[in-house]
């Protein structure tokens, strides 16, 4: 016999079960508030339920931290002020947004190597393999970088970090990454790239001074154009999957704050970036670890059997890239949400200049590796691929400096070197990625 909080409260509203009718309910009822002791009961009870409920509310609004990760107090606070402390003449202080991820980690060692004081800010979400975010923290962590645990949604979180540290820059790496994921989790996308975005530059718009920004954008932004090399002019309202369209909406987002809160801001158009320490979920990464594995990796194609071709871009000449728009970036003209004259607001491509082709990436793999690919070639499925992309980089050369240097071949040499330091000679069978 179910007691009767069970009757009226089933712990899954899915699983309740009307035993016997609305009749008997209302016997039950009547029968329940037919004396006053049971009334007195019942006040109890709800008085107890309300004031559980209220008290579970405060614990919630005093800081969603206890859902997503623990941060403050005297310790906390030390450790960030010693991570944003500034080791040369004129460096910066830089919030580094995503440094647990692949360019993040990179960006936030080269930062603080050459003096600038770095704190990183990452949820370590499961997108791929937590342990692999886990280990570059662990490196920066002897570097000196502390990075704070929590989600660029959480406004209280960044707002506290504004408090502590005066922050010169914010280099806004995180985001959901990976063009083919977006259609199986549509909204990651919108909470990280959209949402998350505009909660950072609500912070950033309201600290005083304001700090300047330099985000990551995409290659894949170009979408469906066809005009090459993608300039930075060319038509971007065609985008092909929703991460695209994510970044895109970013670029509208930056211009938007760049343009009422005279938030200086650099938008920078990544083209498949790859090296030691990627991301597990690119196809260099996974091609890797299915060829080591003996197991066939599947090889995409475009119309009339065309092979896919990306400017992949090795992760060194897109970090030079990356502290040379911070070295560049003008001043934020505003302060405290005002803004006070016209910002700097720039969009480069940073890319290699020399597509190659995905059958031609895995042959460099297989003479790294030293062992032939099993490979499964398909038609492309429309999940929001593009057949090629192919940077102009006059803008960014001109610009920044920046001049990439090292080829698919060089590049994925010294990838395979950390994969197998990394992952051990055991072809990766062990790991999951
Ligand atoms: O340039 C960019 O902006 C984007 O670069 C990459 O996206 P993508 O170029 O699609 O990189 P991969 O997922 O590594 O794919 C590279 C190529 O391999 C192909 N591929 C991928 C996976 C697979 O199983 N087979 C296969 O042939 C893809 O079609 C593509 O042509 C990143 O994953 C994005 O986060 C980034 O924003």
């Amino acid at each position: 016999m179910p007691s009767l909080e069970e009757e009226l409260f089933p712990s899954t509203p899915g699983k309740f079960k009307d035993r016997g009718g609305a009749h008997s309910m209302n016997r039950q009822f009547y029968r329940c508030f037919a004396s006053t002791s049971t009334m007195f009961l019942w006040a109890l009870f709800l008085i107890a339920l309300t004031a559980s409920y209220l008290s579970f509310q405060s614990f919630v609004d005093s800081g969603s931290r206890y859902f997503s990760s623990a941060w403050g107090g005297h310790h906390w606070e030390k450790q960030v002020k010693s991570s944003a402390q500034i080791h040369r003449a004129n460096g910066f202080s830089v919030l580094v947004t995503g440094a647990a991820g692949f360019v993040g980690s990179h960006v936030s060692l080269a930062l603080k190597k050459r003096g600038d004081g770095v704190v990183g800010f990452d949820n370590f979400n499961n997108y791929y393999d937590p342990l692999l975010k886990k280990a570059r923290k662990a490196l920066l962590n002897s570097h000196n970088v502390f990075i704070v645990e929590g989600d660029v949604n959480d406004a209280k979180l960044i707002a506290k970090l504004f408090d502590i540290v005066e922050f010169t820059h914010v280099m806004h790496l995180a985001a959901q990454a990976g063009v083919r994921y977006a259609m199986e989790n549509p909204h990651s996308y919108v909470h990280s790239n959209i949402a998350g975005l505009v909660t950072l530059l609500e912070a950033c718009k309201n600290a005083d001074p304001q700090p300047a920004i330099v985000w990551a954008s995409s290659s894949s932004v170009y979408g469906l154009n066809e005009d090459v090399p993608f300039s930075e002019s060319d038509r971007t309202d065609r985008p092909a999957s929703l991460y695209a369209a994510t970044k895109k909406s970013g670029e509208a987002i930056t211009h938007t704050y760049n343009h009422i809160y005279g938030l200086s801001i650099t938008g920078l158009r990544f083209f498949t970036v790859y090296g030691p320490w990627g991301r597990p979920d690119m196809a260099y990464f996974s091609f890797t670890k299915g060829i080591l594995q003996g197991k066939p990796i599947t090889i995409y194609r475009g119309k009339n059997r065309v092979d896919l071709a990306r400017d992949f871009t090795y992760i060194d000449d897109v970090v030079k890239g990356c502290v040379a728009s911070l070295d560049t970036a003008k001043k934020s003209t505003g302060s405290g949400g005002k803004k006070r004259g016209p910002a700097q607001y720039r969009i480069f491509n940073l890319g290699n200049t020399s597509p190659v082709t995905v059958p031609m990436m895995v042959g460099i793999l297989e003479r790294h590796l030293k062992v032939k690919a099993k490979k499964n070639y398909v038609d492309m499925p429309g999940n929001g691929d593009v057949p090629f992309t192919h940077a102009n980089i006059s803008l960014a050369r001109r610009e920044l400096g920046y001049k990439p240097t090292t080829d698919l071949q060089t590049g994925l040499k010294k990838f395979v070197k950390w994969y197998l330091a990394y992952y051990g000679h055991n072809h990766g069978k062990s790991v999951k990625l």
